[in-house]
C-alpha cells in the first residue's frame, strides 16, 4: 500500500500526526505539503493528490484541512475518488468496509491528534467487504462514467 498525504495550512499538525502513524506502521507514503507559513488554498493540494490516487499511482490518500470539508468536496470532484470525511472510529471502519473509500479526510479544527491517529490506524487497516456494497459502489462509478 502506498499513500499520498496533503493538507492546507489548517491541517499541517494532523498531517504530521498521520505521517507518524504511517511511519510506525511502515506504510510508504509521499507527503506533498503544504510546507507553508501562511495561508494556502485547499483545492491546490486536494485535486493533485486525488488525481494521483485516481490514476493508480497511489492506493490511498489522506487529506487534512481545518474542517476536512474543503478537502473532501474537492477530492470527490475527481473521477474514481471516494473521499470520506471522518471524525470517529466507527465511520473510519465503516467507510472502508462499505464505501471502499480511497481518500480519508479529517479536520484539524475538529478533532485532536490522538483520535486522528486512531482514525488513520483504523482506516488503513480495514478492508473493503465487497458483497452487497459492490452494487452500490458500482452505481457511483456507473454515474461517473455516463
Ligand atoms: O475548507 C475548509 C473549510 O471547509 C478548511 O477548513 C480550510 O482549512 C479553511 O477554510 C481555511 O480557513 P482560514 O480561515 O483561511 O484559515
Amino acid at each position: 500500500m502506498k499513500i499520498i498525504l496533503a493538507s492546507d495550512h489548517g491541517g499541517t499538525n494532523l498531517r504530521k500526526e498521520a505521517a507518524a502513524v504511517l511511519d510506525e506502521l511502515e506504510i510508504p507514503y509521499e507527503d506533498i505539503g503544504c510546507d507553508c507559513e501562511g495561508s494556502v488554498d485547499y483545492p491546490d493540494y486536494a485535486l493533485p493528490a486525488a488525481e494521483r490516487v485516481a490514476s493508480g499511482e497511489f492506493d490511498k490518500g489522506i487529506l487534512i484541512c481545518g474542517t476536512g470539508i474543503g478537502m473532501s468536496i474537492s477530492a470527490n470532484k475527481v473521477k474514481g475518488v471516494r473521499a470520506a470525511l471522518v471524525h470517529d472510529l466507527f465511520s473510519a471502519k465503516a467507510t472502508r468496509e462499505h464505501n471502499n473509500s480511497n481518500i480519508l479526510c479529517m479536520g484539524e479544527r475538529v478533532i485532536g491528534p490522538g483520535l486522528a491517529a486512531e482514525i488513520v490506524r483504523t482506516w488503513v487497516s480495514t478492508d473493503y467487504e465487497g458483497g452487497r456494497h459492490e452494487n452500490r459502489v458500482g452505481k457511483i462509478a456507473e454515474y461517473e462514467n455516463k
